[in-house]
């Protein structure tokens, strides 16, 4: 969780590079948008023209009502209605394609982030970036604003140019005084918002923020619930909720306030835009120069007209929320996106011929580099042969693995290990995904990706493991099977999770096992079984980290680490 509380004012020209970035990749590499995008400008031009043929419709209309005509109101009402029957569906084809065009857009961004989001471990290393908070936001909230927005912004732009152009010269044929008089009350307009609600982008994005917290922190009030519920944390917990309940409150007051003062001004402004072109033009009417409709038209062209010169003034609001998603967004895709891994160079994954793992010259700081947690260690560790690594709490040793899984690259040294898939890590925490039982066991394979080729009899491969690691009882339990679906990681308890895991490294078989504390929840007895398992499984090393004593009788050889106050830091020896 970051504080985001910088300063979000950000010049109008690099809003535009930072808008041009995140929109134009769907337009130029999803299928079809162009297509649809073509589609919509078509549609926003029938829309516009629609608008124009209506204003000569009204007019004439009220016109013929002014002149006491009966036969021409009628046929005008009929001119009317043929007008209606063809704009309506127009204009609602319009709005659906709009609408439409911003799921799909939606929808393309979303899929590609959230794949960048799930690739090489970038969720992990977003954890540790403090530029980005609350990425689930990002890619739902975020997103969905800034593809709506952006479109709806997009087009009233684009209308109010065809807008401006086409009624100008109605406006200016009418009567070319009430034409300056408009240009001079939207730049009056536009200005005085401008200054008026000039902080509503940082207070909209300090929005965004607490309310992405307050979901997080009820989030994590699910998932520990029963942690929570054990210590008795409710109070410490609903103070965190109400704090940050109150904070995101506090924020959305902010916005009011600012949105009052601006509403002051711009209702007044609204106001007075239903009499000001009557105002203007009244004198020709009452000197006999020009028809009531021409008064309507010129009425109507003048807020068609107003309305274009002032989009800021109506949007402004929506813009303000709509600037700060974007930085909100950049941020996230960058972060997101691949990048180089930062120099020196991280530990390399390759291919060993006779040895399982070789750390060379490995040093490593923690991911915001203000720490060194050990220097210049180097070791081998032989095909077949398993490695303890023991030290201190805090010394390093989930940190070493960290590194050797490639997930912690501040530092220098050269890790050569096999490759990701002939290698499982155990975590301190076990992790039990969404799913069947069988979909635990294969984890982190899909299990689309498992074929009756790799082993044969699946189903009986998969319940030996159970056995092995005395878990049977899970596939027997009720009438699913392999197939139950439970919510394991609430319903197992951490000894069984535990063993859950060790149950997937004997069926997947992998070259190198690397377990942090993979054990430290089970009995004495349980502990001996899973390693005497993993000892017989052929050509498979183990590298554990553990604090027990008990763990000497399945290792060769020990790593210790000391900690970098102590030189060397390290020292590898044979267990006798
Ligand atoms: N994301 C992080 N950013 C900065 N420092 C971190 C981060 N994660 C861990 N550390 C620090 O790195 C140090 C080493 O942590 P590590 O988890 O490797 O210790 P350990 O030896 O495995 O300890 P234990 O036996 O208690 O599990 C600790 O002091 C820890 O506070």
């Amino acid at each position: 969780m970051a504080s985001d509380e910088d300063d979000q004012r950000v010049p109008l020209k690099e809003q535009l590079r930072l808008f041009r970035r995140l929109a134009v990749p769907y337009f130029e590499q999803a299928e079809g948008a162009k297509l649809q995008f073509a589609l919509l400008l078509l549609l926003v031009l029938i829309d516009a023209g629609v608008s124009v043929v209506f204003s000569y419709v009204g007019r004439d209309f009220y016109s013929a009502l002014s002149a006491k005509d009966q036969a021409l109101f009628i046929e005008k009402t009929a001119n009317f209605a043929v007008g209606l029957a063809v704009a309506t569906p127009l204009t609602v084809l319009f709005r659906f394609q709009r609408s439409r065009l911003a799921l799909n857009w939606r929808a393309w961004m979303t899929t590609e982030l959230a794949r960048q989001y799930c690739t090489d471990q970038t969720f992990y290393q977003i954890e540790l970036d403090p530029r980005v908070d609350n990425p689930d936001q990002r890619l739902t909230e975020d997103i969905k604003a800034f593809t709506a927005v952006s479109l709806d912004f997009g087009i009233d732009l684009m209308t109010s140019v065809i807008d401006l152009v086409s009624f100008s010269g109605i406006l200016y044929s009418i009567y070319p005084e009430l034409f300056y008089v408009i240009f001079a009350y939207a730049t009056f307009g536009t200005l005085t918002t401008l200054q008026l609600g000039k902080t509503l982008v940082g207070q909209n994005a300090q929005v965004l923020l607490r309310e992405a917290n307050l979901r997080y922190s009820l989030v994590r009030l699910r998932e520990n619930a029963e942690s929570i519920a054990f210590y008795g944390g409710e109070a410490q917990e609903a103070r965190e909720v109400r704090d940050r309940l109150e904070g995101a409150v506090e924020g959305r007051r902010a916005v009011l306030g600012t949105q009052r003062n601006l509403e002051f001004f711009t209702t007044a402004y609204r106001y007075a835009i239903q009499i000001l072109p009557v105002l203007v033009v009244s004198p020709l009417y009452f000197a006999g120069t020009i028809e009531l409709g021409v008064i309507t038209q010129s009425s109507g062209a003048f807020n068609s007209i107003l309305d274009d010169l002032s989009l800021i003034v109506n949007e402004f609001e929506g813009i303000s929320r709509f600037s700060a998603g974007l930085r909100r967004l950049t941020a996230f895709g960058d972060s997101a996106a691949p990048s180089t891994p930062p120099v020196p160079a991280p530990p390399s994954p390759s291919p060993l011929p006779f040895r399982a793992l070789a750390i060379d010259d490995l040093s490593l700081l923690t991911p915001d580099g203000s720490r060194l947690l050990f220097a210049n260690v180097s070791l081998t560790v032989r095909c077949g042969e398993h490695l303890l690594v023991t030290g201190q709490s805090g010394a390093g040793k989930s940190s070493m693995l960290r590194a050797i899984a490639g997930l912690w690259t501040r530092g220098s040294g050269i890790v050569t290990r096999p490759l990701t898939a002939d290698t499982m890590f155990l975590p301190q925490r076990p992790y039990c995904a969404l799913g069947s039982l069988r979909q635990q066991l294969v984890y982190p394979r899909p299990l689309e990706e498992w074929s009756g080729a790799e082993w044969t009899g699946t189903d009986d491969a998969l319940l030996r493991a159970l056995g092995e690691v005395q878990l049977t009882r899970l596939a027997s339990e009720g009438t699913a099977g392999l197939d139950a679906v439970r919510d394991w990681a609430d319903e197992l308890s951490l000894g069984e999770q535990q063993r859950l895991s060790i149950a997937r490294v004997l069926l997947r078989k992998p070259r190198l096992a690397i377990l942090d504390e993979a054990t430290s929840a089970l009995d004495l007895e349980n502990e001996a079984l899973l390693y005497n398992a993993l000892g017989q499984l052929e050509g498979l090393t183990y590298l554990s980290v553990g604090h027990r004593p008990s763990l000497l009788n399945f290792h060769a050889s020990r790593l210790r680490l000391y900690g970098v106050e102590r030189t060397p830091c390290y020292a590898v020896e044979t267990i006798g």
